[in-house]
């Protein structure tokens, strides 16, 4: 059985529905800090079952240890992390808890249970400005705020923890880059709780009505339209890419960091016309300021993954959109 941290949140409900078509057991552990219990039962429409879930939360390692205890537990998939960026500037400290010190508590009951695979979420931030395009894995990293900081320092305990134990642990460091789009059967997909930060659901609320115009954040950046570039992929692709992590793991005791990417650089301006082909409305913007912080591109070369894991993203931008809307315009999206 695998326990998914974060199971019920955009990436790991994805994942979990790929896990069910494969036929992999697995239990959520969530604590709906960003999340609802109601994607539960819409989970349960696509696989046919209910999953099984605790609420709980990954900083109480009490509570992990019975989880551990309960359930056959042979492998962990940890998605459970906070994820916005400019929350992570005002409000430091409650990522580090949350994040680094949900991890170390994680991996102190996986230590005691005897549990040593893991699959955990990075991301691309941790590249920080690429002095060159597309993204090896070798590539110097950094941070440009205290959520990339955490993700780095996570990183980098996972690297600590497979020295201390040489041969004995299974660590995959996934490097997303950016996920987007939804399930097809528009049942399940990203559900942010208050204004959106990032392109696709903010133009997705645009598109559906829920907000005037998006902000198009610089339009005089050195790339072909001037918008920012980036390396968008379907969830699914990405939920994919965590059996092909965990496949290897089970062939490989090894740390192995891959990046999630489709190597396809997209603009800003690209993924809005996209998104209108896919919706048939217009996503009215306006052009402002450059968002403090933001790179002007940044895209994978994801040919390790390919190599290492046989796995690659198939599906394009188009889809994302279509995608994406089916689950914006769906009821479930809007709450009711
Ligand atoms: N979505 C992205 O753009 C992106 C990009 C790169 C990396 N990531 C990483 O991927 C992972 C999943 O992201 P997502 O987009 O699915 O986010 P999400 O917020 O939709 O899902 C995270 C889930 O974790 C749960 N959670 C948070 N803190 C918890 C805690 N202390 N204990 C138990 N549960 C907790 C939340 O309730 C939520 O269900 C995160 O680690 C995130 O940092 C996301
Ligand atoms: O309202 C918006 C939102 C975004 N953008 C632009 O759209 C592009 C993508 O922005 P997102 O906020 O969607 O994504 P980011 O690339 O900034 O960041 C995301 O991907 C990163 C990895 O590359 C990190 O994982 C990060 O946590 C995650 O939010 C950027 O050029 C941004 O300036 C807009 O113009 N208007």
């Amino acid at each position: 059985m695998i326990l998914i941290t974060g199971g019920a949140g955009f990436i790991g409900s994805h994942t979990c529905v790929e896990l069910s078509a494969a036929g992999e057991p697995y239990l959520i552990y969530d604590n709906f800090s960003n999340s609802s219990p109601d994607v539960l039962e819409r989970m349960a429409r696509i696989t046919g079952q209910r999953p099984l879930h605790v609420e709980g939360d990954v900083r109480d390692r009490a509570a992990l240890e019975r989880v551990f205890a309960e359930y056959p537990i042979k492998e962990v998939i940890h998605f459970a992390a906070l994820k916005a960026v400019g929350e992570s500037v005002s409000q430091p400290l409650r990522y580090y808890e949350n994040n680094v010190g949900g991890t170390v508590a994680l991996l102190q009951a996986m230590q005691k249970a005897e549990v040593r695979s893991l699959v955990f979420s990075s991301s691309a931030t941790v590249y920080g400005d690429p002095a060159s395009l597309p993204i090896r894995e070798d590539f110097p990293l950094s941070a440009t705020n205290p959520y990339g900081r955490s993700k780095l320092w996570m990183e980098e305990m996972l690297a600590d923890l497979a020295h201390s134990e040489p041969g004995l642990w299974r660590l995959a460091r996934l490097r997303y880059f950016n996920p987007v789009g939804a399930h097809a059967s528009g049942l399940i997909g990203e559900d942010p709780r208050d204004i959106p930060n990032n392109l696709m659901p903010y133009a997705s609320q645009v598109a559906v009505g829920l907000r005037e115009r998006l902000s198009i954040y610089g339009d005089d950046y050195p790339t072909p339209d001037g918008t920012g570039v980036r390396d968008y992929i379907h969830v699914t692709d990405l939920a994919r890419g965590h059996l092909a992590a965990l496949r290897y793991l089970r062939r490989n005791p090894r740390l192995l960091t891959v990046n999630l990417g489709t190597g396809r650089p997209v603009s800003v301006l690209e993924m809005v016309r996209a998104f209108e082909r896919a919706s048939g409305k217009a996503v009215p913007y306006q052009i402002v300021a450059r968002r403090p912080g933001d790179v002007a591109q940044c895209w994978a070369d994801p040919s390790l993954a390919e190599q290492l894991l046989g796995w690659k993203a198939e599906l394009d931008v188009d889809r994302m959109c279509e995608d994406a809307w089916r689950w914006q315009s769906s009821a479930a999206a809007r709450g009711v």
